[in-house]
């Protein structure tokens, strides 16, 4: 059922495997696939204040899904569905708690929780005073949850880094929980840290052993074995991995990994159900060649030239797949 309440429901943050938010990448396709081998949660790429503060919600009654559109265009900037409804965290970029509550207002009946991301350390969300932005501002951190808090049903997260030394990291840790927020994610990174650099697990153990609510642990999770691996040396509730899932979404699979051609082709088919964005598709694929194979490969220079999810259908030969969907959704019209 569409946005029917949920509300005061409460998602359980114990003991779960998460798919993290990753821009491009966690749109409605790599969700479902996460989830169908083992995601317990999984979260939406960031989407920002601002720019869903322009769109409307509108009911997508051939694809059995609920779009957040930019008004006055067909541009889809968030898509979900019923089925994930109980487990996709919408997360938000954002420097600002009324603009932030009005945003959240738009999605907040169709999803589980809304999340505040505080970690990204790229240009465009710092100069927003947006993610990372917000760690050397626990005022307006506090501002925000609270708000959100207050006057959301459901439950409201989020994501930090960690700071320049365990003891501050700590200390906003501990003001965070004290606006009533159900769970913190943390990436054991810091601002200027690359991705190659190894996640530090244990500034988040020293997280987790200061809060009594549920600490989500993130970093260099890429196997199934480092579910545990990361939780026993952190005490973390639950666990979230990014690129591990990005290039093998059947890393949550407690029967172990699946061929990743063959995680590939079960994303695309995804894609072609949920009608995704191309731009998305196209970079998840993208990343995928990359990690296993190379881009400067036939496939990859196939996948470049592509323009439509018809051309990637093709491209792995797929077409009969393709038709079929769009035959079955012609007759649900
Ligand atoms: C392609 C990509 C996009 C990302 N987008 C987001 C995002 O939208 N929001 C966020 O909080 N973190 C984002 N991240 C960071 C991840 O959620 C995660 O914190 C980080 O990659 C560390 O986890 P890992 O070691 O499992 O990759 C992104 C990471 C990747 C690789």
């Amino acid at each position: 059922m569409y946005g029917s309440s949920i509300a005061g429901m409460e998602i359980d943050y114990r003991n779960k495997l998460v798919l993290a938010p990753m821009v491009r990448v966690g749109t409605l396709p790599l969700r479902m696939l996460a989830a169908e081998y083992g995601a317990d949660i999984t979260y939406g790429e960031e989407i920002i204040d601002h720019k869903l503060l322009k769109c409307e919600r509108r009911i997508n009654d051939v694809l059995g899904t609920v779009d957040v559109v930019e008004k006055g265009t067909e541009s889809v900037v968030f898509r979900t569905c019923p089925e994930e409804r109980s487990r996709v965290v919408f997360q938000m970029g954002t420097s600002d708690a009324v603009r932030a509550l009005r945003a959240a207002q738009i999605v907040c009946m169709d999803v589980a929780a809304v999340d505040i991301n505080m970690g990204c350390p790229k240009a465009f969300s710092i100069s927003g005073g947006m993610g990372a932005a917000l760690l050397s501002k626990p005022e307006l951190i506090q501002d925000i949850l609270t708000t959100l808090k207050r006057n959301l049903d459901v439950p409201v997260t989020c994501k930090i880094r960690l700071l320049q030394s365990p003891k501050e990291t700590v200390e906003l840790a501990r003001r965070i929980e004290k606006t009533g927020v159900s769970a913190l994610a943390v990436h054991g990174r810091k601002v200027a840290d690359r991705p190659r650099d190894p996640a530090k697990w244990s500034e988040i153990a020293d997280v987790v052993a200061a809060v009594s609510i549920p600490v989500i642990a993130n970093g260099d999770v890429f196997e199934y074995e480092d579910f545990k691996r990361i939780r026993v040396a952190t005490g973390a509730s639950s666990v979230m991995a990014a690129r591990g899932a990005l290039w093998n979404a059947s890393m949550f699979s407690p029967k172990g990994k699946l061929p990743w051609e063959d995680v590939k082709i079960e994303y695309l088919k995804k894609s072609i159900l949920w009608d995704n964005d191309m731009k998305s598709t196209k970079y998840t694929l993208k990343e995928m060649i990359a990690h296993y194979s190379c881009l400067e490969l036939p496939e990859g220079k196939a996948i470049n030239k592509s323009d439509t999810l018809a051309d990637l259908a093709r491209l792995y030969e797929e077409d009969k797949y393709y038709e079929h969907v769009n035959k079955s959704r012609g007759r649900s019209r």
